[in-house]
């Protein structure tokens, strides 16, 4: 089984490194392949890290999907497109999204949205906590990889720092990697704006009630949302200001300048999530205050007494 990986982000890059460094041929495709194919490294997205002989790059979509594993890692607002752009590419082979969040204009997950583009594709979800970095630097990581019936497709995504568990639970997963962003916003902006860490602590373990809760009304088992791709990536991105979540709700918090250029999923998922929570009348007060500092209604001192003067009940 060959792997190729689609998008050459920070994300996509390292799994690239990681997956060739075993000695296997992997290629990287990039829409604009920049000075990668000479500079043998992608100075533009993950800087530093130099790679392997057996890492092919190419600016050649068809020549990428010759293999049967795709990785999808385009970020998630641009997958749909993608996907329907180049569906004769990509119909028929397993497609793994490794992006997160929830497609604004549709309020659908990537598994959906590849059901829908390539219906004769294997959907497939990588996530869990892992940053790019980490990930090559050969630092240890461990994911979930959901898709029915995966155990070979899990053999060929191993390599020596990437330990994949499996899971049959595609809305589970795919909703923890989502989410989990829309927590480390806000739990960004709450130590940036020096409301303490206990409210930390309080905003991430309310925001694990959100996730579970907007997950079971989507059909996922609860167990799922425990594991790595929920609690698991929760408890890395709301802790570390590696997590360009995590950073930019500190900067939003702080009222420094947001950072700009990189890929921050959970600004377009807090308003998925909050719109579709709406429609089925659930209650999302984290996503729906994230949207609010988001779009200038609240500033986050107030987003925050919104949320403590909320009519008392039971955990
Ligand atoms: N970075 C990380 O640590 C992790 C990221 N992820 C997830 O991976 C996904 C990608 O993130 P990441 O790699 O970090 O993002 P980056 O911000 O590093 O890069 C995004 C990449 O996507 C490319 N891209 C954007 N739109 C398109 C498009 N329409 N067609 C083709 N390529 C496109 C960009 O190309 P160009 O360079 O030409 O602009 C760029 O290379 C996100 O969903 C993220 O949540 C998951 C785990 C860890
Ligand atoms: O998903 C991630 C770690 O698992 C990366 O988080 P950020 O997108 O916030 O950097």
């Amino acid at each position: 089984m060959t792997v190729s990986v689609l998008g050459a982000g920070a994300f996509g890059t390292a799994l690239a490194i990681s997956l060739a460094r075993t000695g296997r041929p992997v290629t990287l495709w990039a829409r604009d392949l920049a000075d990668m194919d000479v500079a043998r490294e992608n100075t533009r997205r993950l800087p530093g890290f130099t790679f392997p002989e057996t890492l092919a790059v190419t600016g050649d979509l068809s020549d990428a999907a010759q293999s049967s594993i795709l990785l999808l890692t385009v970020p998630m607002q641009s997958l749909a497109r993608f996907l329907t752009q180049h569906t004769k590419f990509l119909d028929g082979k397993t497609l793994v999204a490794c992006c997160k969040g929830i497609d604004l204009t549709t309020g659908l997950g990537p598994a959906e949205i590849i059901r829908r583009a390539c219906p004769a594709a294997t959907p497939a979800i990588l996530s869990g906590p892992s940053f790019a970095v980490d990930i090559a630097a050969g630092l240890p990581t461990a994911l979930t990889l959901a898709v029915d019936d995966g155990h070979a497709l899990q053999t060929a995504l191993s390599t020596p720092n990437i330990r994949p568990y499996r899971s049959a639970d595609l809305v589970g997963v795919e909703i923890g990697g989502a989410l989990k962003n829309v927590v480390a916003i806000a739990c960004g902006m709450t130590i940036g704006a020096g409301l303490g860490e206990s409210a930390h602590a309080a905003l991430m373990t309310r925001g694990f009630a959100e996730m579970q809760r907007f997950a079971l009304s989507r059909g996922a088992r609860p167990e799922t949302l425990s594991g790595l791709s929920g609690f698991g990536d929760l408890a890395l991105t709301c802790s570390s200001d590696k997590s360009r979540n995590y950073a930019f709700g500190l900067a939003l918090g702080r009222g420094e300048p947001l950072p700009e250029g990189t890929t921050i999923e959970g600004k377009a998922t807090a308003k998925a999530v909050s719109n579709l929570a709406k429609k089925i009348g659930l209650d999302m007060p984290i996503a729906d205050m994230v949207v609010a500092v988001l779009e200038n209604h609240l500033t986050v001192n107030e987003a925050a007494d919104m949320l403590l003067t909320r009519p008392l009940k039971e955990e």
